[in-house]
């Protein structure tokens, strides 16, 4: 028995044995089959690596390709030896790739997207307008070194193509289909869009030379093509989640005041008006033909329809219904009976050679700037190259006469966009004239005519400012209210009235913005516009630590003739009055502030409409410290109608992209020997935007590093390596580029009375929260006095 345990028992021993063996064998297997599948794993690798490795040779034969791809450091990005035994020797330039192609994509739309300038430069994280502190500090260093934001949609996708960011057989089909698309009738060629044009501007060699005046312009039909292969697209408002667009929307429709409303459909919208800044020819180009009929009929058009009602023609409460506060004062004498507007100046002849009256006082003409030793062609005579020694130039104005000034910065070539022949004169196209109705909010007192009808509801919103559109209706310019008595004759007959088709000169009519004796159309208006928009002022700035020479007024954009003569008056009038009521406190929160100090060249009057901004750090009613930057809870008074037609005068004229409409205003009144020290604009606001200037012209200065001289002794003198740009009445100066992110700017203490109003859009998330803000409280009144802040 024990015998057959024993041999029993190894029996079992032994298929215990086999069964174990057959375990580990099994395990055995597995491992292997694991190992040999991560060998081959590992040998793809390779393949793929090897594939690339490749490929960057043979693009780098074939001329182009970024050496730094294979040495290693790629903007930032550390690339591993492709030698390691790493997993992922280039999947770290992957993310690079791909943000190369979208910012090429995003370029090429030629849209100035906030996007392509703020991707590489941090906020001005302290914007600091006090005296003697820091001013808006930049962090230049993470600048994309392949972002040339001077370049045309043609020189961005070569130099894309040339340094190997985008495929050079993508970039040169997407160049032949460019030329392929016919230009829209009288736009073949504008002078200076040809590829010849690059050597038209010997000193900016890093990007091909714009056209004359049309930088950043996409050809026909590549407006706003965009890839399918999910690159952001700026859409603004429009991409908000569904709710909070709805929650706006409603918001927007019970406010009182018109409000530039959410655009669901923003870049569709935007076509008219991208497209008819891309058609716009340079001065001297041919005019065609069917254009000019086109007007013609446009214009013979816009008046009948004026005859029919549309335009105000009788009389009416004058200016005083829609600003009350004004009556206070002996506004600036307007004739109800204006002559007809002049025809544009010739070129070169500046305002004063054409006897320009101003606020009622004739302008004195500046000394005449002296002759530039070498006169040099138009091409070149936007590019002034200041001595490349000078580092930190003291350009205060001490000391200075007026005529010493002007010799020196001329001598110097600082004093830059003074020269008229410099300004080219934008040709309104059909594009222009169509679209704009669509235009949320600005048109809205237009298409609801229920609105009109509601002046105490107008009333509310605008307590000390007029009775807004309602009043405005009625005519602030002392014109007659024809389209509202149409309408309300449609209703007494049991007809639904027809809601008024959109009419510009109407609109700017009614918001009294313009004349009523201003017959012109709006696309004459619109031609008596000169812009610039290159600027040129080298300096060195670190660029991810490297020391770099850039544009630093890149993106400026001048345009004079924005307002004529009697709107300028009419607007300095309404600032007088908005003024007054901001002193007797009759204006919510900080709508209005002024220095508290005695002592002249301090500050400055602001009044802020449509949102607070907080010029320095400051606490709140808790003691909690508030950075710079757009404080919601601190609700001010709305967009005042007379405001929000210049905005859209803004975006009809193609001052501003549609996207980016402003929504805030800041006026800055300035006494003599006021200033606003230098400064970065806070990123809280979209670029671009623009600031228009009255009462008298003055310089602003634009510099890489501006700084007080003496701010205790001489406040209001600035200092640092700088150019100047004098900014005429009426004009806008557009910021954005360069111009908005990598120089401050200042305007040193002024020899004369001025006025500003800075237009700006604020971002998504403060629209947003400024909106909740105003809703909840609801109109009452806040108690806080700027009494702590300039
Ligand atoms: O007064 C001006 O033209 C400039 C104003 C300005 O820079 C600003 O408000 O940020
Ligand atoms: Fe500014």
């Amino acid at each position: 028995m024990k015998e057959f345990d024993v041999e029993m028992m190894s029996m079992e021993r032994l298929k215990e044995r086999r069964a174990e063996l057959i375990r580990t064998k099994e395990i055995a297997r597995k491992e292997h089959e694991e190992q040999v599948r991560r060998h081959l794993k590992r040998l793809e690798g390779y393949d793929r690596k090897l594939e690339l490795l490749e490929s960057l040779i043979r693009r780098k034969e074939a001329g182009g390709g970024r050496s730094s791809m294979l040495n290693g450091h790629v903007n930032g990005y550390e690339t591993p030896d492709p030698g390691s035994e790493e997993e992922d020797v280039f999947l770290t330039p992957q993310p690079l790739r791909q943000r190369r192609n979208h910012q090429y994509y995003e370029d090429q739309d030629g849209e100035e997207d906030e996007n392509e300038y703020e991707d590489g430069y941090s906020d001005a994280e302290e914007e600091d307008y006090g005296n003697g502190g820091r001013h808006g500090r930049l962090r230049q260093d993470e600048v994309e070194d392949d972002e040339d934001p001077g370049d045309n949609w043609k020189a961005g996708s070569t130099r894309r193509a040339d340094r190997g960011l985008v495929p050079r057989e993508v970039a040169l089909r997407q160049q032949k289909a460019a030329a392929a698309v016919a230009p829209p009738p009288g736009f073949d060629s504008p002078p200076g869009t040809s590829e010849t044009s690059e050597s038209t501007r010997p000193a900016d060699k890093s990007a091909v030379a714009p056209p004359p005046g049309f930088e950043k312009r996409s050809p026909p039909g590549f407006s706003r093509s965009r890839p399918a292969n999910g690159v952001k697209e700026d859409r603004g408002l429009a991409q908000l989640p569904h709710t909070d667009l709805r929650n706006l929307l409603a918001r927007n429709r019970s406010a009182a005041a018109p409000r530039i409303l959410p655009d669901s459909d923003g870049d569709a919208r935007a076509d008219g008006l991208e497209q008819s800044r891309r058609q716009q020819t340079p001065a001297g180009a041919p005019q065609p033909m069917d254009l000019r009929e086109q007007l013609n009929r446009r214009r013979m058009g816009s008046q009948a329809s004026s005859q029919n009602g549309h335009a105000s023609e009788d009389g009416g409460p004058h200016f005083s219904t829609l600003f009350p506060a004004a009556t206070k004062f002996t506004p600036t004498k307007v004739n109800e009976e204006q002559p007809p507007m002049p025809p544009p100046r010739p070129k070169g002849q500046r305002e004063w050679d054409a006897g320009k009256v101003e606020g009622g006082a004739e302008l004195q003409p500046p000394p005449p700037p002296p002759e530039r030793a070498n006169r040099i062609g138009r091409q070149e005579m936007g590019v002034y190259q200041a001595p490349r020694m000078e580092r930190f130039a003291d350009e205060g104005m001490r000391g200075d006469s007026p005529d010493q000034g002007a010799n020196r910065r001329m001598s110097q070539g600082l004093d830059i966009g003074r020269d008229d022949s410099e300004y080219t004169v934008p040709d309104p196209t059909e594009d222009s004239l169509v679209r704009f109705d669509e235009f949320l909010g600005l048109s809205i007192a237009n298409n609801r005519p229920e609105w009109a009808g509601d002046a105490a509801k107008m009333e509310e919103s605008f307590p000390a400012l007029g009775a807004g559109p309602a009043a405005a209706l009625k005519g602030a310019w002392g014109t007659g209210d024809a389209a509202s008595r149409l309408s309300m004759i449609a209703v007494q007959a049991g007809m639904k009235p027809e809601a008024p088709k959109f009419n510009a000169v109407t609109f700017e009519q009614t918001a009294g913005l313009r004349p009523p004796s201003d017959n012109l159309t709006d696309v004459e208006r619109r031609q008596q516009m000169r812009s610039k928009n290159d600027f040129f002022f080298e300096d060195t700035v670190r660029i991810k630590g490297i020391p770099q020479t850039v544009n630093v007024v890149q993106g400026l954009e001048l345009h004079k003739g924005l307002l004529n003569a009697q709107e300028q008056a009419h607007i300095v009038t309404a600032i007088e009055a908005w003024a007054e009521a901001g002193c007797a406190g009759q204006l919510r929160g900080r709508t209005f502030s002024a220095p508290r100090k005695s002592k002249r060249g301090k500050g400055r009057q602001t009044i802020q409409f449509g949102c607070c901004y907080n010029y320095a750090t400051d606490r709140d009613q808790y003691g909690n410290q508030r950075p710079p930057g757009i404080i919601a809870e601190e609700v001010v008074e709305p967009m005042p109608p007379l405001l929000m037609a210049l905005v859209h005068r803004l975006v009809r004229w193609g001052v501003l992209p549609r996207a980016k409409a402003p929504d805030t205003a800041i006026i800055n009144i300035y006494d003599v020997d006021d200033c606003i020290p230098p400064h970065i604009d806070h990123h809280d606001f979209t670029r671009p935007f623009c600031t228009i200037s009255l009462l008298s012209e003055q310089p602003i200065m634009f510099g890489a590093r501006l700084f007080p001289i003496d701010p205790d002794n001489q406040p209001g003198v600035f200092g640092g390596r700088h150019c100047k740009i004098g900014l005429p009445t009426g004009s806008c100066l557009v910021l954005k580029g360069n111009g908005a992110d990598v120089a401050m700017h200042c305007v040193p203490c002024v020899s004369q009375r001025r006025m500003s109003i800075t237009l700006r859009k604020m971002g998504d998330e403060h629209a947003v929260r400024v909106k909740a803000e105003v809703d909840r409280s609801a109109k009452k009144p806040s108690t806080r006095w700027a009494d702590d802040y300039e």
